[in-house]
């Protein structure tokens, strides 16, 4: 039995949907396994301002430093959306989290699931076998270097600065985790124009001497986004800046098959943090046809970063039971679809009852069940 404190962020938009459903997973694993999971929820994005002003209230802050994991839904509303002008954004509050939480490290998993390949727009050829790494650097660069307005109006600008060091403790965990695959790493850039880019090569280069067994590739982001969808399985590792790691996952996530399927964990020095790579999706709000898989994933995700692998393997089985049985929402599902709520509950239940049904099944298929 183990004890830990998890702090949940639902968010806004889809992000209390889908975070119900993950959070219903964990308190699943928890019966199952006899844990006791301390979980408290706590505002961020729109609707932290809308209930404080601040898009990152302190409270969430201090809970958030104060937990063993976070697990965070996601934030955003078009009303902010459609205002450029508003001062105080919901985007604010997600970034200064990370940011404050040394977040450095987005990790994203992509994987073309068998079952799935059909609901891909991209030719199953292209796609079967597809296991890629994203490696997302999420405190630095374009997002986080000034940003402003001439003093007319007429200018605006957004600084992207990295230094040496803030490219080389992701590189280290991205070569690490090469070693441990396929020894394949891919770092994507626009070397051939950017000088941030440049600085990115170089110290991958220096550094790749220290990982002698990973092969290194260099890919200009623009021909990153398509051999991303042309040819993914040749990716193992992808390495990459803030912006281009924001901008490839969503697209990886068409070899999937839905921007619903795509887990994320965010590390650094302190707690880390799990979130789907989605947003808040609006357009979904309330429907009950949100994914909510990708959250569910991420709890699997946090599971394991709190060393409760077999904890995690139960929710990763439980995911493909639902993927296989054709448990899915509308998008992947047109002819059947089943809710938000009915995935997770599906899910939650495989998660809290499996064993059972698999000692039914061996009892059953070795006759035990006569015989006792
Ligand atoms: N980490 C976060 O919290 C993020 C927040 N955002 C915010 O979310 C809001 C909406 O942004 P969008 O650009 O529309 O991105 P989005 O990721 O919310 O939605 C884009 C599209 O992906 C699909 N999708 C997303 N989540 C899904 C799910 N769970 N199940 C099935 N399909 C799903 C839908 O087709 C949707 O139209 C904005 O306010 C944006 O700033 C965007 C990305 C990340
Ligand atoms: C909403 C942004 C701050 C970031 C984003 O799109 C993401 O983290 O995937
Ligand atoms: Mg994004």
């Amino acid at each position: 039995m183990v004890s830990k404190k998890i702090a949940v962020l639902p968010g806004d938009g889809i992000g209390p949907e889908v975070c119900r459903q993950a959070v219903k997973v964990l308190e699943a694993v928890a019966e199952r396994f006899h844990h006791h999971f301390d979980l408290s929820s706590h505002p961020v994005g729109a609707c932290a301002i809308d209930a404080t002003g601040n898009p990152l209230p302190d409270e969430t802050l201090a809970a958030c430093r104060n937990a063993d994991a976070v697990l965070l839904g996601a934030i955003g509303d078009p009303k902010y959306d459609h205002n450029p002008s508003a001062k105080v954004r919901p985007e604010q509050g997600l970034l200064r989290l990370r940011k404050e939480l040394g977040l450095f490290a987005n990790i994203r998993p992509v994987v073309a699931y068998d079952v799935l390949l059909a609901h891909s727009p991209l030719k199953r050829e292209r796609i079967e076998g597809t296991d890629m790494l994203i490696f997302r650097e999420l405190t630095g660069g374009i997002y986080f270097g000034e940003k402003g307005r001439t003093a007319d109006g007429e200018v605006a600008y957004d600084h992207c600065t990295y230094s040496r060091p803030e490219i080389a403790r992701i590189a280290h965990l991205a070569f690490q985790a090469a070693a441990g695959r396929r020894q394949h790493l891919t770092l994507v850039d626009k070397a051939n124009v950017l000088e941030t880019s440049r600085l990115w090569r170089e110290v991958v280069r220096e550094m790749a001497t220290q990982y002698p067994e990973v092969t290194v590739d260099y890919l200009f982001v623009d021909n990153a986004a398509m051999q991303v969808i042309l040819n993914p399985t040749q990716f193992d590792v992808i390495l990459t800046e803030n912006m281009f790691g924001d901008i490839i996952s969503d697209e990886a996530s068409v070899i999937a098959g839905s921007m619903g399927l795509l887990p994320s964990a965010s590390i650094g020095a302190q707690v880390a943090l799990f979130e789907p790579i989605h947003g808040s999706y609006p357009q979904a709000k309330g429907k009950g046809i949100a994914n909510p898989i990708a959250a569910i994933l991420s709890a699997a995700m946090l599971l394991a970063h709190l060393e409760l692998h077999e904890e995690a393997a139960l929710v990763r089985e439980a995911v493909d039971e639902a993927l296989n049985n054709g448990i899915l929402t509308q998008e992947l599902n047109h002819s059947a679809p089943y809710t938000t709520e009915e995935v997770g509950n599906y899910i939650a239940f495989w998660v809290a009852d499996s064993r059972e049904k698999q000692w039914n099944k061996y009892n059953v298929e070795i006759g035990l069940s006569t015989i006792i």
